[in-house]
């Protein structure tokens, strides 16, 4: 079976500072690869690598066996949330329909059976009470939620998802991640997910890439996410304590936490 993504020897480099080098992984036909690591250690880079949006400094990337090209069909992308313009000219059942490729049916039944498509991917993110309603003047969240089913509309081979739990209450966290999972296991889409937080989609993650100092490491999150891994990967000593299923590093290096509040100084979940 072709790999979905094959990168091989892959680093990247900006100047003097490596985020990444001699990096040989694939990731398969439905798979959950989430990428995990601090602020600034190339997690959004490595996902715009394989969007043709940034050049590897060494090494070798493909996407579905073929050279990466911008703006590919089969590539469906959930951006790191930015909020739409007060006065984007679209509907929230526009940007959906955006995603959606009329292509695949006859002329005569296109309109229709867009709409319809359109219409069952808002009833799956929940947001068909506001079909009607401009971008501009949605939360955070429920523009997030369209970003989703825009991403999920062209059934992508590849979906790559940067923090898109990000500003999502605890319900909808679930549903999303329900569903791209559902995209990924029942679907068969490969699915890259780039996140702070492992626990959400702890239940459905295949693989994990650890990106931290220049430093990496590819297992199943049983491989990776250890104290001996992580104080490694970090070169400072962290400790991974594992309760009720869930995950929590403890004293993460101070210039690599995200503190939510003062509350969890020094510890963070899942990371
Ligand atoms: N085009 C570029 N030119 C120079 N430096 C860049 C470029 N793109 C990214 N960087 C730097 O590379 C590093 C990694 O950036 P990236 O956005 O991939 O990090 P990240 O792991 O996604 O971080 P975060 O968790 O904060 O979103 C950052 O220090 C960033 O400033």
């Amino acid at each position: 079976m072709t790999p979905v993504v094959s990168l091989r020897g892959a680093g990247l480099q900006f100047g003097q500072r490596a985020l990444w080098k001699d990096l040989d992984v694939d990731i398969l036909a439905g798979e959950f690869f989430a990428v995990l690591g601090p602020n600034g250690s190339g997690k959004t880079s490595f996902l715009k690598v394989l969007l043709g949006l940034q050049q590897l400094h060494s090494g070798t990337v493909t996407v579905a066996g073929h050279a990466v090209e911008r703006g590919s069909r089969k590539i469906g992308y959930i951006p790191q949330q930015k909020s739409f313009a007060p006065d984007t000219p679209l509907r929230a059942r526009d940007l959906v329909a955006l995603g959606v490729d009329g292509h695949r049916w006859g002329l005569r039944i296109k309109a229709k059976a867009v709409n319809q498509r359109v219409d069952s991917l808002l009833d799956l993110v929940g947001a068909s009470d506001y079909a009607r309603v401009p971008l501009g003047q949605l939360s955070g969240g429920e523009q997030q939620r369209l970003r989703v089913a825009q991403a999920l509309a062209a059934a992508p081979e590849l979906l790559l998802c940067d923090e898109p739990l990000l500003s999502l209450d605890l319900h909808h966290q679930q549903a999303v991640s329900a569903l791209i999972n559902q995209q990924c296991h029942e679907r068969n889409s490969a699915v890259v997910f780039v996140t702070h937080e492992i626990n959400p989609v702890i239940d459905y993650v295949d693989r994990v890439l650890y990106l931290a100092g220049g430093r990496f490491r590819v297992g199943t999150p049983e491989e990776v996410m250890t104290t001996e891994v992580l104080s490694e990967l970090y070169n400072s000593r962290v400790e991974v304590i594992r309760a009720n299923g869930r995950i929590v590093v403890v004293g993460l290096p101070d210039a690599t936490t995200h503190y939510h509040d003062d509350a969890h100084a020094g510890v963070e979940e899942g990371h």
